[in-house]
């Protein structure tokens, strides 16, 4: 199968992430907006996008027919009602599966929609409106052809790495309700910078460019975290103090706990029934 750049992608269930992922791809040039279809219930809440040059549908199915890429991002609870809407469309010569949901195996897509159709599962974030997504992906049954078109399409939107499918939940726990995660604690800490003499705004923009520093520390130098805190951390200093005192309230604790519950969570979404 040869996929080309012109080829045609329909997104079914254009919601946060849906759209996050349309916004990248149009942006990075890989597929123009006329090449994407976007679907979900209430177009209307779509019309800023049709004006922006993707194409719109309330109609999974013929969007699906006129597509290469079928792109599942609607709810798991809302996923096996779609299955069924396009399974007779399904053409396993043409069709390529990528689903971003949460908690469904690729098998239980291709038992629900055609046994031998290519679905790749995928779990990005919403980062990728920006092209910044760290996006995990495990491959299924593609083709190496159809591994090597996901892999650049999410390397263009972001970074991306492959790992075996049992550990998308975990993926989606630390990668995709990350975002998540990291925000809360930049809030956290721009709180903090109000309560010692900052206006919301600019201890908000100070506390978020902090914490990009401190993420490009990490992946411009390879460095490991407690080895950048040695650099901050004075002997008898502040830095040793706020941190000692984080932890004592149990900061690291609950980032991990959060990510456990998460993880165990996005196992639990999806009933094949
Ligand atoms: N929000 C996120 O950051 C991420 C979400 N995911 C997964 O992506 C999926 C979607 O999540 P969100 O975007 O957060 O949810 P959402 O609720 O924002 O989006 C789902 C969209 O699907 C539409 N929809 C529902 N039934 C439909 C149908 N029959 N036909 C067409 N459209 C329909 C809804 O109107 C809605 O716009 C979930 O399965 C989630 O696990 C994966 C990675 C990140
Ligand atoms: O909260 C959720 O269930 C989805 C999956 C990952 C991010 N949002």
């Amino acid at each position: 199968m040869d996929f080309k750049k012109s080829n045609q992608i329909a997104i079914l269930g254009s919601g946060n992430i849906g759209l996050s992922l349309a916004k990248g791809l149009a942006q990075s040039g890989l597929y123009p907006a006329s090449s994407i279809t976007l679907t979900r219930r209430n177009i209307e809440a779509l019309d800023e996008y049709k004006f922006q040059g993707f194409q719109v549908s309330a109609d999974n199915v013929s969007a699906s027919a006129q597509a290469d890429i079928i792109v599942l991002a609607v709810l798991p609870q809302q996923l096996n009602q779609v299955l069924d809407q396009i399974a007779g469309q399904i053409d396993v010569s043409k069709h390529l599966i990528i689903s971003v949901i949460s908690g469904v195996s690729c098998e239980d897509i291709r038992n629900r929609l055609k046994k031998d159709v290519q679905v790749v599962r995928v779990m990005p974030n919403t980062a990728i409106a920006i092209k910044q997504s760290m996006t995990c992906i495990s491959v299924g049954n593609a083709s190496q052809e159809n591994i090597e078109l996901v892999k650049n399409i999410f390397n263009t939107v972001g970074i991306c790495v492959v790992i075996n499918e049992e550990l998308m939940t975990s993926a989606t726990a630390l990668c995709a309700c990350g975002i998540a995660f990291f925000l809360r604690s930049i809030r956290a800490a721009s709180q903090g910078g109000v309560e010692v003499g900052f206006h919301a705004g600019e201890a908000l923009k100070m506390a978020a460019q902090t914490a990009k520093g401190a993420a490009d520390l990490l992946l411009q130098l390879a460095s490991h975290p407690e080895h950048e805190i040695d650099k901050v951390t004075s002997p008898k200093g502040c830095t040793i103090a706020g941190l000692n005192e984080m932890e004592h309230n149990g900061f690291s604790s609950a980032m991990i706990k959060g990510i456990k519950l998460s993880a165990q969570k996005a196992g639990e979404l999806y009933d094949k029934d």
